[in-house]
């Protein structure tokens, strides 16, 4: 086994995961990484930084759930931009998926979500973050009605979908400017984990074909328009914007 893990009990688990994403391939390329399992779920580990720490998923107790309670609900800009503050929830594809976070936001605010995420063990960490969140008795029962994941590509994904959802979200990774120590230590590990996500471009004309209401793509304040491609409009944070492709209005 690959996921080192102390309960031999949740060996048969663990053993799923290593199949369904294919870990093993993926470890033997990648020996910088570890993968670990405890109480606390799945995480992942640099070795040659181990003072970064772990990335893990945890939409119970961790600092999506501390966002849901205390964040700023339908005001907040990402509900904006998916047009939840007009009274709509709509099913949103987020077919960039990473950790999860933006589409926990919204799946808490009551959209259906549908996460795709093409990273083996970035997927991973998600499906075993979602797992735990499913059993969970505060939140499991909406959780398993409004987030699901695919693993794979949404080049391909977004092209073969036979579902029709309103928004389709974007947030591909897009270089930091800032100095590597202030940019936060998880971040780091995730960085190196995916790299840069330099075929981001193809997935606006596909984005755009197949969401019925809009898309909407997730960018740091200085990069530039996704496919060079100018937004309807834009909703601006501190230290990034939204910027939104309008094709319908929200009912
Ligand atoms: C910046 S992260 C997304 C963060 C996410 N919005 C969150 O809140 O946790 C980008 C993720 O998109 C994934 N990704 C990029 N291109 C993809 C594609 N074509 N299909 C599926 N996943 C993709 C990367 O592997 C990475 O995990």
């Amino acid at each position: 086994m690959i996921i080192h893990t102390p309960f031999a009990e949740n060996r048969p688990y663990l053993e799923r995961i290593e199949k369904q994403f294919a870990l093993q391939s993926w470890q033997q390329a990648n020996p910088n990484f570890r993968l670990t399992y405890d109480e606390a779920g799945l995480q992942l580990l640099k070795l040659d930084e181990p003072k970064l720490g772990g990335i893990r998923v945890d939409f119970v107790t961790g600092a999506s759930a501390h966002r849901r309670k205390f964040g700023g609900g339908k005001g907040q800009a990402i509900a904006k931009a998916v047009g939840l503050n007009k009274g709509a929830t709509p099913v949103v594809l987020d077919a960039t998926a990473g950790l999860g976070r933006d589409a926990f936001v919204l799946a808490a605010l009551g959209c259906e979500v549908i996460l795709h995420e093409r990273h083996p063990v970035v997927a991973a960490l998600l499906f075993d973050g979602l797992e735990r969140a499913y059993q969970d008795s505060e939140i499991g029962s909406w959780m398993q009605q409004n987030m699901r994941m695919i693993f794979g590509s949404s080049h391909e994904l977004l092209a073969q979908s036979e579902l029709n959802p309103d928004v389709v979200y974007l947030d591909p990774m897009f270089p930091h400017r800032e100095k590597s120590a202030q940019v936060k230590k998880e971040m780091r590990v995730f960085q190196s984990l995916v790299g840069g996500d330099a075929d981001a471009d193809a997935l606006l004309p596909f984005a755009y074909e197949l969401a019925t209401k809009r898309v909407v793509v997730k960018r740091p304040d200085y990069a530039p328009f996704l496919n060079e491609q100018k937004p309807s409009m834009q909703i601006e944070t501190k230290k990034n914007r939204f910027d939104v492709y309008v094709k319908a209005a929200m009912k």
